[in-house]
């Protein structure tokens, strides 16, 4: 799924938190990284059509994002995962995925079954199907995140953070997961984990106070450290260096 964002900007009271983006995106796994307030939750927000471009051009799939029409079509095609996965902590797994499966427009109760059925085997969840979500651990809760995510098969995923708050079993079982989706969907996710960016994205982008400082494979991040190799380093001098240069781009 092809997404184009040019010049793309968005302002909160007059705030701007995309201060003109130019970014395209061709399928694969791509990531979003950059600071906290950098941009990447907004622009997810607004790719998965939940806000609406305030000025510059966004297409997702070919719908143009400006009007009310593209964001709807957006929204059919898109599966999207927040920060903090919006499960009703009072109903069960199955309860919260069979209301995600109404809301997203399964017309009876039997396809709802079959729609949440599919998502429960792929993600492993049967043992949890009858615990309240309040109660699951943090890898499950991501794991539900998902699958909320996936009913209704979207062709775009933009997951926000997906492996925050997770163990190094639970962030490996996750980055296979969402590898093994990524045969079939184009995935957009945002990470502070370097390490997840460099496993998982074909591609990734870092975001900057609302501008793009940085856009190419995650192994070109590296390059910008001093010794060209570490990640950590190589992130911290690209923005590090923005105030002296122009954009950097590596491939
Ligand atoms: N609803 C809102 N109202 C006002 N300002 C907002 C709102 N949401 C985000 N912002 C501001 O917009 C900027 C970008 O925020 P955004 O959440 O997109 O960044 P982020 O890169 O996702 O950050 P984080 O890594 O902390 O999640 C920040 O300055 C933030 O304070």
């Amino acid at each position: 799924m092809q997404i184009t964002a040019t010049g793309l900007r968005y302002r909160y009271w007059g705030r701007a938190a995309l201060d003109g983006i130019d970014l395209d995106v061709r399928g694969g796994v791509f990531g979003l990284l950059g600071p906290n307030g950098a941009g990447k939750t907004t622009f997810l927000r607004l790719v998965s059509g939940l806000l609406r471009p305030r000025s510059g051009t966004l297409t997702v799939g070919g719908h143009d994002l400006r009007t009310g029409r593209g964001r709807r079509a957006v929204r059919r095609l898109v599966g999207y995962m927040p920060q903090e996965p919006g499960l009703y902590p009072h109903l069960t797994v199955r309860e919260n995925l069979d209301n995600t499966a109404l809301l997203k427009g399964a017309p009876d109760a039997r396809s709802r079954a079959a729609s949440v059925d599919g998502v429960f085997e792929r993600l492993d969840l049967g043992p949890q199907a009858r615990t309240r979500a309040a109660a699951l651990s943090a890898g499950a809760l991501q794991r539900a995140g998902l699958a909320q995510a996936l009913i209704g098969g979207p062709r775009l995923l933009v997951l926000d953070e997906p492996t925050s708050g997770l163990d190094p079993v639970h962030r490996h079982r996750f980055r296979g997961l969402v590898a093994g989706l990524a045969r079939e969907t184009t995935v957009v996710l945002s990470t502070h984990a370097l390490d997840d960016a460099a496993r998982l994205c074909d591609r990734v982008c870092l975001l900057d106070a609302g501008t793009v400082a940085f856009t190419g494979p995650a192994s070109a991040l590296a390059r910008a450290a001093p010794d060209g190799r570490d990640l950590e380093q190589g992130y911290a001098a690209l923005l590090g260096h923005r105030a002296a240069g122009p954009r950097l781009t590596g491939g």
